[in-house]
C-alpha cells in the first residue's frame, strides 16, 4: 500500500509554476523535502493537503482521496494564525474532538517535555513554542502520516535534538514522514530519502546513500558541500 500517491499535482501562481509532480511515499520511511528558497516546497505540500487549490493533478493517501483521510494524517505548517486568542487548553479540547484516536497521555508527556503552557494563547507564543504546540497535537492523534514544513524552524537544541530522535523512532513504529528542511542535519539525522524540488520541478527521488554516492566529489565531500552546489548551480 502506498501512504501518499502524488500524480500530476500543478498549481501555477502569477510568477511560479509547479510543474507536474508524480511521486509516491512508503510506509515507515522519513523523506526530505529540499530545494531553495522559493523551489515550491511549501506550495506542493499545501497542495497535497488541500490547502491550496491544485490546478490539476490527484492525491491520495492509503489508497483513498487524501481529503477522507485527514484524521490519519499529522501537519505542521508553519505558525497559529488563527485563534490567536484562544487558550492551548480550549483549542486542545476542540482540536481533540476530531480525532477518535486520541492519545491524552502522548499529548500530555510532549507538553511536559516541551514545557509548553497551555493556559497560554498563540499570540503570547514564541515561534519555537507555537512549533512544539503543532508537534504535540500532530503526535497525539497518532498520525501514521505526518507532513512537517520546516518543523525544525524555531526550535532550541535541545527540543531539535529530541523532535529528530522522536521523528527517526516513529518512522521505525511504521509512521511515513514528508519533512521539508534546509537543515542538513536534519537530512543527516533522519532522512531516508531525498525529494529534490528546484524552480517548482521535482529532479529527483532517491534514498539519501543514493544521492551521496551520486553527488560526492573531492570539493564536495560532505552532504552540506553538495548540497551548497546544488543550490548554487540552482541559482546560476
Ligand atoms: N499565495 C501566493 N501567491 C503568489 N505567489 C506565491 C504564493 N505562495 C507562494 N508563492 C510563490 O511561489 C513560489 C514558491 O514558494 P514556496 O513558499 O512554495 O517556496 P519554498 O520552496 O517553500 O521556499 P522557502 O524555502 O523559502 O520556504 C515563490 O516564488 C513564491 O513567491
Amino acid at each position: 500500500m502506498s501512504v501518499l500517491t502524488v500524480d500530476h499535482l500543478t498549481k501555477s501562481y502569477s510568477r511560479f509554476t509547479l510543474d507536474p509532480v508524480s511521486f509516491n511515499l512508503e510506509a515507515g520511511k522519513i523523506y526530505g523535502l529540499i530545494g531553495s528558497n522559493g523551489a515550491g516546497k511549501s506550495t506542493l505540500l499545501k497542495s497535497i493537503l488541500g490547502l491550496v487549490i491544485a490546478d490539476s493533478g490527484e492525491v491520495e493517501a492509503f489508497d483513498q482521496p487524501l481529503v477522507e483521510m485527514k484524521s490519519r494524517i499529522g501537519v505542521v505548517l508553519g505558525g497559529i494564525d488563527t485563534y490567536m486568542d484562544k487558550r492551548l487548553s480550549t483549542l486542545t479540547v476542540v482540536t481533540k474532538r476530531f480525532y477518535s484516536n486520541w492519545n491524552q497521555q502522548r499529548f500530555d508527556d510532549l507538553c511536559s517535555r516541551f514545557s509548553l503552557d497551555l493556559s497560554k494563547k498563540p499570540r503570547e507564543l514564541s515561534t519555537g513554542m507555537k512549533v512544539k504546540y503543532q508537534l504535540a497535537v500532530a503526535f497525539a492523534h497518532q498520525a501514521e502520516l505526518l507532513v512537517l514544513d520546516e518543523p525544525t524552524a524555531g526550535l532550541d537544541l535541545v527540543a531539535h535534538r529530541d523532535l529528530q530522535k522522536q521523528l527517526r523512532r516513529l518512522a521505525d513504529e511504521g509512521v511515513t514522514i514528508l519533512l521539508a528542511t534546509h537543515l542538513v542535519d536534519d537530512l543527516e539525522q533522519c532522512a531516508d530519502e531525498l525529494l529534490v524540488l528546484s524552480h517548482g520541478t521535482l529532479q529527483a527521488q532517491m534514498s539519501l546513500a543514493e544521492f551521496i554516492a551520486t553527488h560526492q566529489t573531492p570539493a564536495t565531500p560532505t552532504l552540506t558541500e553538495m548540497l551548497l552546489a546544488m543550490e548554487e548551480n540552482d541559482v546560476a
